[in-house]
């Protein structure tokens, strides 16, 4: 019978998913083998795999003086997995002995186990200083120019730099932001989320069996802030699932319709929406289509590249590729286009995407305005806002680099659109 599989063996498996396959980190851990994981050694794997992703770039730099020509994919991936654990606090001897078995465990990499150990002694015998001085990795190849072009080579070695931090844990309570970050031993942020401070199991934290706060990052809570008082309105969500912004418009007190074309996201939405107590109504169909009168506020939260949540998922690069980004941008023109037609006259839409694109975002807003006469830009107002965040077009735009002393954040696009009275009959 086969030894069971070890965390380390299902990261190495899941790696090479990622990189030679490009499978996404979400959609591997559902695989069997990841079932057959106790919890605690899934979230090992889980680490394994996100924190050689995340510092690929310098496990290479490392690596490659040792190799006269790069090995096959497979047991590269095991040479860079246990560099990236040797430099984050895995005892030398330990990790080398399991990455030789590991190579062993496989026909085609066991004749690699004296490469495999020869590669990571010589690895052990660096200074630490080689590792904090080697280069960040990268944003890939189709990311890279366009983001240089945006905001210059340095900004995009600076959104690099961030990316190799882990991030933070960012929570929005239902109220009492200050209470909370004092109760929790955390930070309140300008923009009213608290910022933890440790890591830890967060179920176990007060509030999260009362529903008193949700995981969501500071930069994903500010498209809600810039809709202003929402008490009593009639909003509708767009692309609502998991629901972390419906339930800080219900939290605010707004009349929400959450909708989103996923029944299986929204039957997330809707577990949060029972473990918080906050109401919403929820409709599972296609925003394209779907019609119920009109709202005072509309919130669209469009699907996008997700490029804003690299440091949160450094599996993203390997996934998504230029020709997935065009499509992107058409739904989201016809999400735009569908959310203005729910405003009642001076209704407010806030469009949002957490991407580092300018095509979903600020070029999105400028498509718009080209396309319709019915909405102008509204100057974003929120708690926290900082002036220099609003970009040319009025909207906002949040960088994974600012804020880089406490933490960062994630990258976002948001305006705010007003849909102006409808023209007196003639
Ligand atoms: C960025 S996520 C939304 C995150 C959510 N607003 C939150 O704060 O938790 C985008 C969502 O758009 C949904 N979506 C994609 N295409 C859609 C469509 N045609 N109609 C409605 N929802 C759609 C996806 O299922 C996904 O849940």
């Amino acid at each position: 019978m086969p030894a069971p599989a070890s965390p380390r063996l299902v990261a190495l498996d899941g790696l090479s998913q990622i990189i030679g396959e490009g499978r996404m980190l979400s959609e591997i851990t559902s695989d069997p083998v990841w079932q057959d994981l106790t919890p605690a050694e899934r979230a090992t794997a889980q680490r394994l795999i996100t924190e050689t992703l995340r510092y690929l770039g310098r496990a290479d730099h490392l690596l490659t003086p040792h190799l006269q020509r790069q090995p096959p994919l497979r047991v590269m991936n095991l040479l860079r997995m246990a560099t990236v654990e040797l430099n984050t606090g895995g005892a030398a001897h330990g990790v080398v002995n399991e990455a030789v078995k590991l190579a062993g465990r496989n026909k085609k990499t066991a004749p690699m186990k004296g490469l495999v150990n020869a590669v990571l002694r010589r690895v052990t015998e660096q200074e630490p200083e080689a590792w904090a001085d080697a280069p960040d990795t990268l944003l890939p190849k189709w990311l890279r120019p366009k983001l240089a072009k945006a905001w210059s080579k340095p900004v995009v070695a600076q959104i690099e730099r961030a990316h190799a931090v882990p991030p933070p844990v960012d929570l929005s309570v239902k109220s009492d932001a200050a209470g909370w970050a004092e109760k929790l031993e955390g930070t309140l942020l300008p923009t009213g989320s608290v910022r933890l401070s440790a890591r830890g199991q967060l179920s176990a934290l007060p509030g999260f069996e009362t529903g008193d706060w949700w995981v969501q990052d500071a930069a994903a809570a500010l498209p809600v802030q810039l809709l202003g008082d929402v008490a009593g309105k009639r909003v509708l969500d767009i692309c609502a699932a998991p629901g972390g912004k419906t339930m800080q418009l219900a939290a605010k007190g707004a009349d929400v319709t959450a909708l989103d074309i996923s029944e299986a996201r929204m039957v997330r939405l809707t577990e949060n929406l029972t473990r918080t107590g906050l109401p919403a109504a929820t409709v599972v169909a296609d925003a394209l289509t779907y019609d119920d009168g009109l709202f005072d506020a509309v919130l669209l939260d469009a699907p996008c590249s997700a490029t804003g949540t690299i440091r949160r998922h450094p599996d993203l690069p390997y996934i998504k590729s230029q020709t997935g980004i065009d499509d992107l941008v058409n739904l989201q023109r016809a999400m735009l286009t569908r959310a203005v037609q729910h405003l009642k006259p001076h209704g407010t839409l806030v469009y949002c995407t957490c991407s580092l694109l300018r095509e979903e975002g600020e070029d999105q807003i400028k498509w718009l305005l080209s396309q319709t006469d019915a909405v102008e830009v509204q100057k974003p107002v929120a708690p926290g806002l900082d002036p220099d965040w609003i970009s040319p077009e009025g909207g906002v735009r949040l960088r994974p680099d600012y804020w880089a002393d406490s933490g960062g954040m994630d990258g976002f696009y948001m305006a705010v659109l007003q849909r102006k009275a409808d023209p007196a009959p003639e």
